[in-house]
């Protein structure tokens, strides 16, 4: 519900706004108010894009008055014949000055804190019409890291159904969705049978997969349980406890590489990946694949110390959430924090998957968090 607004003035090069209730004003810039303007001149009505001309906007404009009317505020200004229009929903929202943020609280995890059930949601939850059962999903995967969809009829074809339901399927050098065994199809060692320490996905990659998912459609052997592990938790891990450790690991840039297959694909990333506030925004480690790059020698040995206190945490069984993926159960994890890995196995083992771009799982978490 929108809060109300008690009265509203102009002052000076500002529109201020005083809200009913608590008696906060906001004050909002003129340059600012025209360029954000919601009429039809100035945001294209068809796709919302802005359409006014910014740079045409004098630097000394000031508002001529103001009026609300039905969920509107009207302002008028000089040598313009027509208002500008900003719902009041607009207003509160912009009611302060402050960079774009969306809350999504994460609970960070070791495997202890996994002790009373992993998060999970039924397959008929998830692909019911009224998507609460895939708002339910995707809000565990954003919050826990990952979640688990059971019940899952054990099919490519249900499997990629389902993770349409989430978006469009990320295309990488491995295709799109993809159904494999260790057949050596490509240039890794996911498509063998040997052990595969805790990584992230396409460090090799400029944009990362955001999210991967898992469906085990075959299993006859021995070994190959997965782990899991919440490489958020070991980062707040090492910045308090290794502060040194933490800033060679969220400031080095090591490169990464993918070679074989017909490309060479190389990024670099730090290890531990900060937003603008300092915290955590992506994790990017595979040191199968990182590529050779060479520091100073004191910059080097702190390097190796700090890369062995990450690899001693995530090899630490207390941050790591084993269980084996057996047909009909769908992992979904973020491919930006939570590491994965593989023991070796014997016999025969058939998974199926796909990745998400980052972008597109928010965007359809965002859709469902506004129908909640
Ligand atoms: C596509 N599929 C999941 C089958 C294999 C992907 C291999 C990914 C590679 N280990 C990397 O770290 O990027
Ligand atoms: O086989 C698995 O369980 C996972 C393989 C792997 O690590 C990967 O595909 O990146």
């Amino acid at each position: 519900m929108s809060v109300k607004i008690e009265s509203l003035q102009v002052s000076g090069t500002h529109l201020e706004v005083c809200w009913a209730g608590n008696g906060r004003v906001s004050r909002y810039p003129a340059v600012w108010l025209r360029d954000h303007c919601h009429s039809a001149r100035s945001m294209n009505p068809d796709s919302q894009q802005r359409s006014v001309d910014t740079f045409a906007i004098p630097a000394d404009l000031a508002p001529v008055s103001a009026r609300l009317e039905a969920g509107t505020v009207y302002v008028a200004w000089p040598q313009e014949a027509e208002e500008s229009e900003y719902p009041v929903s607009f207003l509160e929202a912009m009611a302060e000055p402050g960079l774009w943020q969306e809350d999504r609280p994460k609970r960070l995890w070791m495997a202890a804190d996994m002790e009373d059930g992993l998060p999970e949601v039924p397959y008929s939850a998830v692909m019911a019409v009224d998507c609460s059962g895939l708002a339910e999903w995707l809000n565990l995967v954003d919050r826990h890291g990952f979640a688990l969809v059971t019940g899952v009829p054990a099919t490519p074809e249900a499997t990629e159904e389902l993770l349409k339901r989430v978006g469009y399927i990320r295309q990488t050098i491995f295709g799109g969705f993809w159904d494999f065994t260790a057949n050596k199809a490509f240039a890794d060692t996911a498509y063998s049978t040997v052990e595969i320490g805790p990584h992230t996905d396409g460090t090799y990659a400029i944009d990362s997969p955001g999210y991967q998912a898992f469906h085990c459609l075959e299993f006859d052997g021995t070994g190959g349980e997965s782990i899991f592990v919440d490489a958020f938790k070991v980062a707040e891990v090492i910045r308090e406890q290794d502060p040194e450790a933490f800033e060679v690991l969220s400031s080095v840039p090591v490169p990464a590489q993918y070679k074989g297959d017909g490309v060479h694909l190389m990024a670099e990333n730090p290890i531990i990946g900060l937003d603008r506030d300092g915290g955590l925004r992506k994790i990017t480690y595979n040191n199968y694949d990182r590529a050779p790059f060479r520091l100073e020698d004191s910059r080097q040995a702190a390097f190796y110390r700090s890369l062995a206190l990450f690899n001693s945490l995530i090899n630490d069984r207390a941050y790591q959430l084993r269980f084996g993926l057996r047909p009909g159960t769908v992992v979904l994890f973020d491919n930006w924090r939570v590491l994965h890995a593989r023991e070796a196995y014997e016999g025969h083992r058939r998974l199926c998957g796909a990745y998400h771009n980052k972008e597109d799982f928010l965007s359809r978490l965002r859709l469902l968090r506004k129908r909640g």
